[in-house]
């Protein structure tokens, strides 16, 4: 109770479901809310309860396309009661708001029920000065980017001085793994299209790869025998030297089909040696949209670099830019990064970009579309940075819309190779997918009746916006039902904690927004649930892709209002439809298929 993360709300403390939680599963308090020393700030619990339940039946817009953000106001970031500011451009904290929190301390109070343009607090800053992190004054700058995911802690708002704890470094943690499932060697019957000028063969088996010694071994230690059908693929494109664009079902190891290449050709060309320098120069860049999952894919690079001299690093917003700093400093190789905090760095002069051979974009469309597309066209623009004819471009992504699709040719040289494993942007068919008519207002209810059949089954809960992602964790407090919460407004080091939480299986349900829709590769999670369906039906396919990964079998059950959710039925239709004659034809020809019109390719190669 006295560690400062789980405070509960009131002065100085973080409000939060980690208060909630803290509360109904440690203290066995029934308010809701984490009791503070004086009772006085358990009564505000009280008034912020009853403020959570108008915000739920309220007239709110939850997708009125404008949002709240940075610093004060509802969980507005790191300042206490300061401003909050509309950025047009966010997307994803849309509700208006009836109940105003800051993250680190008191609460201010909203200027109307229904002001979805601006809230009014009490200053700017609250006390709370947290574990391995303090508060400086900030300009609140606006956010940079459109992801309702704040990335980056240093363009806006106060400085984080969050340092993340370093991972654990021995041999048996970083090579964990859990098992593929019974459905992994049905990949081997996917069909695979590959388009673009002389692709080199694929090859069937990590032997053929001819890859280094060391990296075989780490295969082996990572639990791989049998190369996925992107990575029979990718690899010897990559190997080839190719620019390549591949879409591959949500689980199916496109990280290691990048990775993999990019490590044997570093290993064999050599690389600059890591010592402690003020400017580094890595060879491989690798960015993706979301802190937690770059996270993990250094994880992965990692892994794989084990025992060789090449040095991944790490680097993302919402922590402490020193850190960053040092962590390149020691030496870096292979950078892994979120694009607010690469521009940063790249800004402050740490990274020199001239000996970059790689470049990979990980969920591509994302990283292209309308949030990231402009930093990332900053980037290839930096001085320094190799044209496109000297470096190597990778994109991998589960989906791919077309008109991204076109935009990504000015990253890529143009005989890139496109590799279509399946359908592009269909669902992973190991994810048995329902659709529950729900509305609005029985939405709860149903939720609570479907946790408390499946039990301790981890579970992710998919909600539309920040604030009902903190309500509905905290009703599920409420209701017992041991949960933490992931979006873009908890601090770094409490979407560090809620992860682990929930990968721990402390918490077996995490409520999240977005932000954990793409890419969090995460053992054993047996159903995701949206509670609220999202706006596009790319997003809802990586959503469900957190379940039923590598062979495993998930499920996936989706609210569906027929009021708001109407946009994504004609596109759900076919999602499903596909999955479905999918898993017909496998099971009837154990092969892969082709539909009448001789493709069953969603979208192709724009070149065609
Ligand atoms: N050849 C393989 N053999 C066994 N396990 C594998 C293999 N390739 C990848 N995996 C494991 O499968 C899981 C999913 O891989 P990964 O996260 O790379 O999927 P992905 O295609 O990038 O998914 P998403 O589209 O959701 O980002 C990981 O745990 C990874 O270690």
């Amino acid at each position: 109770r006295n560690q400062p993360m789980r405070g509960g709300f009131g002065t100085g403390r973080s409000f939060g479901n980690r208060a909630a939680l803290g509360n109904k599963f440690e203290e066995r308090n029934n308010s809701g809310f984490q009791r503070d020393s004086t009772g006085d700030s358990q009564s505000r619990s009280r008034t912020l309860s009853r403020r959570g339940a108008g915000f739920q039946e309220g007239n709110c817009s939850e997708r009125s396309g404008t949002q709240r953000r940075g610093t004060g106001g509802f969980r507005g970031g790191r300042g206490g009661f300061g401003q909050s500011h509309i950025n047009e451009n966010e997307q994803q904290e849309q509700q208006s708001g009836s109940i105003f929190i800051s993250r680190r301390g008191g609460f201010g109070g909203p200027t109307g029920d229904n002001d979805n343009n601006k809230s009014r607090g009490f200053g700017r800053q609250g006390g709370y000065r947290g574990y391995n992190e303090e508060v400086i004054a900030g300009s609140g700058r606006s956010s940079w980017k459109s992801d309702g995911e704040n990335e980056d802690g240093d363009y806006q708002g106060p400085k984080v001085t969050y340092v993340p704890p370093p991972p654990p470094d021995n041999e048996e943690a970083i090579f964990a793994h859990y098992q593929t499932g019974i459905n992994f060697d049905k990949y081997d019957t996917i069909l695979v299209e590959v388009s673009g000028l002389d692709p080199p063969p694929a090859i069937l088996t990590f032997e053929e790869a001819n890859l280094c010694q060391t990296l075989i071994k780490n295969i082996a230690k990572a639990g791989y025998s049998k190369l996925t059908p992107v990575q029979k693929y990718s690899i010897p494109i990559i190997l080839a030297g190719r620019d390549l664009m591949a879409c591959a079902q949500t689980g199916s190891g496109k990280t290691a089909a990048f990775l993999l290449p990019i490590l044997d050709h570093m290993m064999k060309d050599g690389i600059t040696a890591s010592h402690f320098r003020e400017q580094q120069e890595p060879e491989c860049i690798i960015v993706a949209p979301t802190r937690e999952l770059i996270n993990q894919i250094f994880l992965e690079a990692r892994k794989f670099a084990y025992g060789t001299c090449i040095r991944p690093v790490v680097i993302y917003g919402g922590t402490q830019t020193g850190h960053s700093i040092r962590q390149i400093m020691q030496g870096c190789n292979i950078l892994c990064a979120t694009p607010g905090r690469l521009m940063d760095i790249i800004g402050k002069e740490k990274i020199g970009l001239h000996k970059v051979r790689y470049l990979v974009l990980d969920e591509a469309d994302r990283m292209l579309d309308m949030g990231f597309g402009p930093e990332m066209k900053k980037l290839i623009s930096c001085p320094g940075m190799p044209s496109k004819d000297r470096r190597q471009t990778l994109m991998f992504s589960a989906t791919f819309p077309e008109e991204i699709q076109r935009l990504a040719g000015e990253f890529l040289k143009p005989e890139y190779l496109f590799v279509a494993v399946g359908q592009v942007g269909g669902a992973c068919s190991d994810v048995q997918q329902t659709i529950l008519q729900v509305s609005q207002y029985s939405k709860r209810e149903k939720l609570v009746e479907i946790l408390q059949s499946i039990r301790d089954e981890r579970t992710m809960v998919f909600v539309e916006t920040k604030k009902k992602a903190d309500f509905i964790a905290t009703f599920l407090c409420q209701e017992k039902i041991a949960t933490t919460s992931i979006h873009g407004d908890r601090e770094q080091r409490e979407r560090e904690e809620a992860l682990w939480d929930f990968r721990s299986g402390k918490c077996p349900v995490l409520v999240a927004t977005s932000v954990a829709a793409r890419g969090l590769d995460i053992e054993n999670v047996q159903h995701v649930i949206n509670f609220d369906l999202p706006s596009t039906i790319d997003e809802y396919v990586h959503r469900i892709g957190r379940t039923g990964r590598c062979g495993n079998i998930g499920k996936a059950i989706s609210f569906f209002d027929s009021v708001s959710d109407s946009h994504i039925a004609q596109p759900l239709v076919k999602v499903l439809s596909d999955a479905w004659l999918e898993e017909i034809a496998f099971s009837t020809h154990g092969m892969g298929f082709s539909n009448p019109r001789g493709n069953i390719f969603a979208s192709v190669d724009t070149r065609k």
